[in-house]
């Protein structure tokens, strides 16, 4: 026996065996429901968000259904942390939905052209959002040029909300006001652009009862005069007595949406406080089950009289929709004030919301001109009001540089040496005095050797009465060498030279100069090992240059001729210069943008000026622009510092290593960028900023040369963003390469790939990240 046959319904569609597109296609909106959604100023249809994943999901919204008919203020009421925050961010864009749908002024909040985010929408944050170096004037003047007003509106506008909000001085800083004026203030910039809709979150905090019911006259003004939509959320619940519709949110759900007259009516209450302790116990008891609120609403509800003649729609096509919590299926027409129940069977699940465009170019596409002036203008402002940071901030590398001038790289000078000398009497040991002979004589040599050592060399001598005592000046740290000379050095040493490979051993031993050293030091022992052995080459040289004998004798026989690059006697300074002034340009790059990209988005005025309708690509360049003049300033300094003062080896094009430098600042910016999209704090960011220092100065070839690295890390190196530019600088400054060498060349290649990808990761970051 068949279903229809025995008076059953026919079976489900699912038991029909329809097949999955054709199940879709149940759920895809109808037509006349889209079109009464768009209608209202915002319609929220089955939102579900929730925080968190995994097992302990925080579920904010659950199915959640809003409709805020276009020129009436909603009150939006509940308990504090239920979510009243996060689902006016989802409406302002700010927030996606886990799933459902939203409408705002009949488009797809972030969807293109619907101006959501954007100047149709006035948003006052929770937090005050707002600079506090600038002034209240500035700060109108700031949102009123994103809106795109001219100055004279802006002026008009600020007069007359300056006046309304009971304001002072228009030219106080924002910081010197008190929490309730900077609130106000908030409130101000909200309502600066008269947009089509103010979203405001709790703007009546702190703020007198007095001026609190000049606000609200004000809201019901504008909702009635320029049909302006209002949403508001309140802890104070009886002021939204005044409210045309009130929602009250409990557990993810609207418990219910109505004028607050027609609840306290329904359900007998003196005050908005009582209805909603009414349904919050019924809610808990769960009575109100989906079903029987169903019918008791067919029965009983009506519509309240909303007193905005906007919103006095008489046609059965352009009903508002007033849902609660029940959805689609009950409509009704707020002029017939009779409840019409949709024939429509139970509506499924929506459809996903449209995709919004997220490509880098749409974002290079939608950017605007104003927008950016704005962004500008305010940066420049910031750093303006904040002279003191920026002096520092273009001081701090020019300070490095010269420290790093002074401090690194230069022969250490008045090293000790002890010396046991045994052509020495006691008393010239006393004296401390090694008699010095010049010209062709054969006497006293060792005085002449250290002699050279101490006009050459700046070693300071200290003569020992024998050899342990010279050993124990070594021992307790007061000397870094002990010399040892035999009693009869001198003639040991002529009759080695002139006998050569006829010396006897005794005379070989004897003309030695025994030398002990303390090698702890690498620096200082190899400096003093050199010293020592090129002290006597020369030594030997001037000796039989003044006896008329070929100086080249008594050299080793190699022949460093005039050098292809570099000079004869390297420093340490020429070799660490590149790398360091690259590494001071890059990471106080990376502290000036990351500070500044921190510094607005802990003000929560990155999200204020995002539901603005800047977008993060705006951002980024308007930052990039500004911090650039920044940039371009310490590189300046640091290599006029290097190359004008100090006179570092510059050989080749001063326009490459400009070009270079520059570049590695915009690397360093662009990292910046990274590192402030990616961590909410500024602690965080110094961490990840000090983190990524000491891998990339130790690692990039600055300190020590990869050629000398492990080799694992002499490929992981290569890919690291100073290594190439590093070597390129070296070869320009030292070699006086140009870009036909590949060394050079390789640089910028690097440098430049490495400023895409921080590009593309902070774009992405922007976009995607979540919260
Ligand atoms: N970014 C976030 N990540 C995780 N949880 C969040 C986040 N933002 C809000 N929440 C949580 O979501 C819930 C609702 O927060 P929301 O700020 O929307 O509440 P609210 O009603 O505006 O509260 P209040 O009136 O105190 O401002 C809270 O439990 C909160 O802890």
């Amino acid at each position: 026996m068949d279903a229809e046959a025995d008076g059953l319904p026919p079976a489900p569609p699912q038991a029909s065996g329809m097949d999955l597109a054709a199940r879709r296609r149940l759920f895809i909106s109808q037509p006349s429901t889209l079109a009464t959604r768009r209608q209202q100023a915002v319609c929220v249809r089955r939102a579900h968000k929730m925080y968190g994943g995994g097992k302990n999901p925080n579920i904010v919204l659950d199915g959640l259904n809003m409709t805020v008919p276009k020129g009436a203020i909603y009150g939006l009421l509940g308990a504090s942390g239920c979510g009243k925050t996060t689902l006016l961010s989802c409406i302002v864009g700010r927030r996606r939905l886990n799933s459902g749908e939203i409408w705002v002024l009949g488009g797809r909040p972030g969807s293109r052209g619907s101006g959501v985010p954007g100047p149709r929408i006035g948003y006052m944050p929770q937090e005050v959002a707002l600079y506090g170096e600038f002034t209240m004037r500035e700060t109108l003047i700031y949102f009123g040029l994103i809106a795109h007003m001219s100055r004279s509106d802006i002026e008009d506008r600020t007069e007359f909300l300056l006046k309304l909000l009971n304001m002072p001085n228009g030219s106080k800083f924002v910081k010197n006001l008190s929490g309730g004026q900077q609130r106000r203030m908030s409130l101000a910039v909200a309502l600066l652009h008269e947009p089509e809709l103010l979203i405001l979150d709790e703007p009546t905090v702190g703020v007198d009862p007095v001026l609190r019911q000049s606000i609200w006259d004000h809201l019901v003004k504008i909702t009635n005069d320029s049909h302006t939509t209002v949403i508001i959320t309140t802890h104070y619940i009886e002021e939204c007595a005044q409210a045309h519709v009130i929602g009250l949110l409990r557990g993810g759900k609207m418990l219910a949406e109505e004028s607050p007259h027609f609840l306290r009516q329904q359900y007998n209450a003196d005050s908005l406080e009582d209805v909603f302790l009414k349904l919050s116990v019924m809610q808990n008891m769960g009575k109100r089950r989906r079903s029987s609120i169903a019918q008791e609403i067919v029965e009983q509800v009506t519509v309240p009289a909303i007193s905005n003649p906007a919103l006095d729609i008489s046609d059965e096509q352009h009903a508002a929709e007033i849902s609660g919590e029940f959805g689609d299926n009950i409509s009704m027409s707020s002029a017939a004030r009779d409840p019409i129940t949709t024939t429509a069977p139970a509506a499924p699940p929506l459809p996903p919301a449209d995709e919004t465009p997220t490509s880098f170019w749409y974002n290079l596409q939608v950017m605007q001109k104003h927008h950016l002036h704005a962004l500008i203008w305010k940066n420049f402002l910031w750093m303006m009001r904040n002279v003191g940071i920026m002096l520092f901030i273009v001081g701090l590398p020019v300070v490095q540089i010269l420290l790093f001038c002074y401090a690194i790289g230069h022969d250490p000078t008045g090293l000790k040496i002890a010396v046991s000398n045994h052509e020495m009497s006691k008393e010239m040991v006393e004296e401390q005095f090694c008699p010095v002979a010049r010209g062709c004589h054969q006497s006293m040599l060792s005085c002449r050797y250290i002699d050279m050592l101490v006009r050459n060399k700046s070693m300071v001598v200290n003569y020992m009465a024998d050899d342990e005592a010279a050993y124990d000046e070594v021992r307790r740290g007061r000397a870094w060498a002990a010399l040892v000379f035999q009693p009869n050095y001198t003639s040991a040493l002529v009759e080695r030279t002139e006998m050569g490979r006829y010396a006897e051993n005794d005379t070989i031993e004897e003309s030695d100069l025994g030398i002990r050293m303390d090698w702890t030091n690498q620096q200082i022992s190899t400096l003093m090992y050199r010293d020592l052995q090129y002290t006597f080459l020369d030594f030997v040289q001037v000796i039989l240059a003044e006896c008329d004998v070929n100086p080249k004798i008594g050299t080793v026989p190699t022949d460093f001729k005039e050098p292809i690059y570099g000079y004869r006697n390297p420093n340490f300074t020429d070799f660490a210069a590149p790398g360091v002034i690259l590494t001071i340009i890059f990471f106080l790059s990376v502290a000036i943008t990351s500070g500044a990209m921190l510094i607005e988005r802990n003000e929560g005025m990155l999200e204020r000026c995002l539901v603005a309708g800047i977008t993060g690509t705006e951002i980024l360049l308007s930052q990039v622009v500004t911090q650039f003049t920044v940039m371009f300033s310490q590189t300046s300094f640091v290599l006029i510092v290097s190359f004008y003062f100090f006179e570092l080896t510059l050989v080749g094009n001063v326009w490459l290593v400009v070009a270079l430098c520059i570049l590695n600042g915009l690397c360093g910016m662009c990292f910046g960028f990274v590192i402030s999209c990616a961590v909410d704090t500024e602690r965080t960011a110094t961490y990840v900023a000090m983190g990524s220092f000491l891998p990339i100065v130790m690692l990039c070839g600055i300190i020590w040369p990869i050629e000398g690295m492990y080799p694992l890390l002499q490929s992981i190196t290569l890919f690291l963003p100073l290594t190439k530019p590093t070597e390129s600088l070296r070869s320009i400054l030292q070699r006086g390469w140009d870009m036909s060498y590949p060394t050079v060349y390789y640089g910028f290649i690097s440098i430049s790939a490495w400023v895409v990808v921080f590009l593309v990761l902070t774009i992405l970051l922007i976009k995607f990240k979540k919260g």
